[in-house]
């Protein structure tokens, strides 16, 4: 066993297929008359067929013997007796037995050529009518055709399914697009790392200066500083950083840059003193976002009466006096279109929210609630006492296979019925969130946006709310005063000490905010270990699943990774009464805390009153409710929805014991542990310790070394990232 071999033989029978990924099983009755079982990569391998297998044999437990193919070549049955079992496979929709005997009575060895090149003469064959030859010879050219792309992805080493998506998005011509520009792969629609692409097109006898890779890098290195915040680039890093991508010098690069400037493949603009780079979306978001707004800004809305006496009944229903911004801020609301509400924790904005929701509907206005992520809108409808909704599921989101983008049900030509929209947590919308939301608005729709400017951004490209704030085109409130329990909540008064660029004050010791000085890596993550299965849940009566760990990093010691593997252990431990399934280098247990890490727009859920519905997005955090003991098939619970999650979906899931700052965005906890440890210095930033300072409702521990808060919170550096939404504001717009 384990030795190299190639076989000769023809397909005898198919045991197992897998259509997404090619996965098959197959019985092969070699030239010696043996039949051996054959396993890997053959998409549409059908009986009949012939094949020259190159593997390894390999001894499997249950099934014996068996050839993991490593190379695959093939041909098509050649003799009648072979065709007859290929068409009769149930390979060609609408072909059995009966039509494949009579094909290959009256076609003999020449049937698949007249299939594929001589349609109307099927219909020759009773039974055949001219509409069904044509339909036949299209279904059998497809089928060949993506078998051929299958083919090629797995030459390459690349993941099969994306030959399927191929012809999605180029259909017949699939193969032909790929072989004349392999670098598509790497565009948005398949995701392919640029490397991989260029690794294949070099191979492929591509040139190093071939226009496709240059364009292709260019545009790459575009959508990869999307990824990272950024809507442009500046066009000598566009250039720097395309050329050090490819290995070319600046200048040949710059030649296919203007080509595709002229083209209009990439905009370019001067934004503040730079020459942007924008791929054609951003740059129309961006123009789109300020054109509304400045246009909503201009709106005339007549004089509203009866904000003091909404104001006073507020007052009476809440039992407080509303300060005098939050005041403005409920009459700015009834005067101007586009409202900005910022602040930090407990300063106040929900109150004014609820105000400013209780003004508009006495003006009888139709309101929507809405918030970017549905643990904010949960919480946005909790604490205004009203329904609201997440800003993807209200304008009707959905994901395009075609073209690997997400589309809007509502927009201009169906925009939304309301007058009025309130969204929460606006620091969290990206800019082409911001583009779909206002295009759903209606002429005269009010928009008031809440937020905190000092959280982290949103994780999509863009600076949307903080770029509002300061074009200081927009009417804007920004409460200072806090009044949450400012005297007695230390979390608060220490996020504000953060914000103001100083350090918590690690010394108190009391309340609702705790810090454990930790200096080893080791001791770090044994105390949080500790605090989360007995500390916590024993002296203060906080349920596990109260808690949520959170650090700066995913790497090192402290890093998710490696608390996830100690707190799954301690939280979570083996059980003979708990089904596991292995993926990678994690072990999934039933009881597990994880968090799914990519946006799964067509995954189906159904709550607990039956209602079914589909998408788990980035983010959102789940348990592991039971693993079927094939392990093919997982079930979750995210609140009150349950998933099926089938083995092939496993790489969009990971442990959430400990989640990173980011993740938890928008997010918020009863406690939070918070390790201060060390990782990369854009990492230990101000905002990133403020935003998890501030998800913890009752009670935040900061377990590590005592000089890295403070270190955090003078550091400033705001990770730039390249926007033109504020200048665009601020000069008045431009048309894109
Ligand atoms: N003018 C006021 N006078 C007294 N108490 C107030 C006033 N405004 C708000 N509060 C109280 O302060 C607390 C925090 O207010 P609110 O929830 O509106 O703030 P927030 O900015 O939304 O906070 P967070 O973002 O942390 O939820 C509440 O208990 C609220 O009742």
């Amino acid at each position: 066993m384990g030795e190299r071999c190639t076989v000769e033989g023809t397909v005898q029978s198919v045991v197992f297929q897998n259509e997404e990924n090619g996965y098959t099983v197959l019985s092969l009755l070699t030239e010696q008359g043996e039949v051996v079982t054959v396993v890997g990569c053959i998409p549409y391998a059908a009986p009949g067929e012939g094949m020259t297998v190159t593997g390894v044999w390999i001894t499997h437990p249950l099934y014996g013997p068996q050839i993991t193919c490593e190379q695959v070549e093939r041909r098509m049955p050649r003799e009648e007796e072979e065709i007859v079992s290929y068409l009769a496979s149930g390979i060609l929709k609408g072909v059995g037995q009966a039509t494949a005997e009579r094909l290959v009575e009256r076609f003999g060895t020449d049937t698949l050529r007249v299939l594929e090149e001589e349609p109307e003469r099927l219909s020759q064959i009773k039974g055949i009518t001219a509409k069904k030859a044509m339909e036949l010879s299209k279904a059998f050219r497809e089928l060949t055709g993506l078998r051929r792309t299958m083919e090629f992805m797995a030459r390459y080493d690349l993941p099969v399914h994306l030959a399927v998506q191929a012809h999605r998005v180029y259909g017949a011509q699939a193969l032909q697009r790929l072989r004349e520009d392999p670098y598509l792969l790497a565009g948005q629609s398949f995701g392919v790392e640029f490397s991989r692409a260029d690794e294949m097109a070099l191979s492929m006898g591509f040139d190093g200066d071939s226009p496709c890779r240059t364009q292709a890098a260019l545009l790459y290195e575009l959508q990869h500083n999307q990824g990272n915040g950024h809507v442009f680039l500046p066009r000598e890093k566009l250039l720097w950083a395309a050329a050090q991508l490819i290995g070319l010098p600046p200048d040949r690069v710059e030649m296919c840059l203007d080509t595709m400037v002229e083209q209009g493949a990439i905009r370019q603009e001067q934004v503040a003193g730079v020459l942007g780079c924008y791929t054609p979306e951003l740059y129309e978001a961006e123009c789109f976002v300020a054109n509304k707004l400045l246009s909503m800004l201009r709106f005339p809305y007549g004089k509203v009466r009866g904000v003091d006496g909404v104001i006073e009944e507020m007052e009476m229903t809440q039992g407080i006096r509303y300060a005098p911004l939050q005041r403005e801020a409920v009459t700015l609301a009834a005067r101007s279109g586009v409202l900005l509400l910022t602040g930090g924790p407990g300063t106040g904005k929900t109150t004014a929210t609820r105000a400013i929701v209780h003004l508009f509907e006495k003006m009888g206005l139709d309101i929507l609630l809405l918030a970017p992520t549905g643990r904010a809108a949960k919480r946005m409808g909790e604490l205004c006492e009203r329904e609201a909704q997440t800003i993807h599921r209200c304008l009707g989101m959905s994901y395009n296979d075609l073209t690997g983008r997400v589309t809007y049900k509502k927009g201009e030509s169906d925009p939304l019925e309301a007058e009025a929209v309130l969204v929460d947590e606006m620091s969290m919308v990206d800019l082409p969130l911001m583009q779909a939301l206002l295009s759903a608005l209606r002429p005269g729709c009010r928009l008031v946006m809440i937020g905190d400017a000092d959280q982290l951004p949103s994780v999509g490209a863009g600076n949307v709310f903080s770029d509002l704030i300061r074009s200081g085109r927009v009417p804007l409130v920004a409460l200072k005063e806090v009044f949450r329990q400012a005297d007695k909540s230390y979390i608060i008064r220490n996020a504000h000490l953060v914000n103001g660029g100083i350090g918590p004050d690690l010394k108190t010791n009391q309340g609702d905010f705790f810090f454990l000085c930790r200096r080893v890596p080791e001791r770090m993550v044994s105390t949080v270990v500790e605090l989360c299965k007995t500390r916590l849940p024993e002296k203060m009566g906080i349920a596990p699943e109260d808690i949520q760990v959170l650090t700066p990093t995913r790497r090192g010691e402290c890093g998710t990774v490696q608390l996830n593997r100690c707190l799954q252990a301690a939280l979570n431990p083996p059980s003979r009464t708990k089904n596991e399934k292995q993926f990678g280098d994690l072990i999934f247990r039933e009881g597990d805390r994880v968090m799914q890490t990519k946006n799964n727009y067509d995954v189906l859920w159904e709550k607990d009153d039956g209602t079914m519905g589909t998408g788990i997005f980035n983010g959102d955090v789940g348990t592991v409710e039971e693993i079927d003991p094939s392990g093919e098939l997982m079930t979750l619970r995210f609140d009150d929805r349950t998933v099926g999650y089938t083995a092939d979906m496993l790489n969009q899931l990971d442990m959430a014991y400990a989640i990173t700052v980011h993740k938890a965005q928008g997010s918020e906890y009863k406690a939070v542990i918070l390790l201060a440890a060390p990782a990369a210095p854009g990492l230990l930033v101000r905002g990133v310790l403020y935003t998890a300072m501030t998800r913890a409702r009752e009670l935040l521990i900061m377990v590590g070394d005592d000089t890295i808060p403070g270190q955090m919170a003078e550091n400033d550096r705001r990770t730039r990232r390249y926007s033109g939404l504020r200048r665009r504001l601020k000069e008045g717009g431009t048309e894109a």
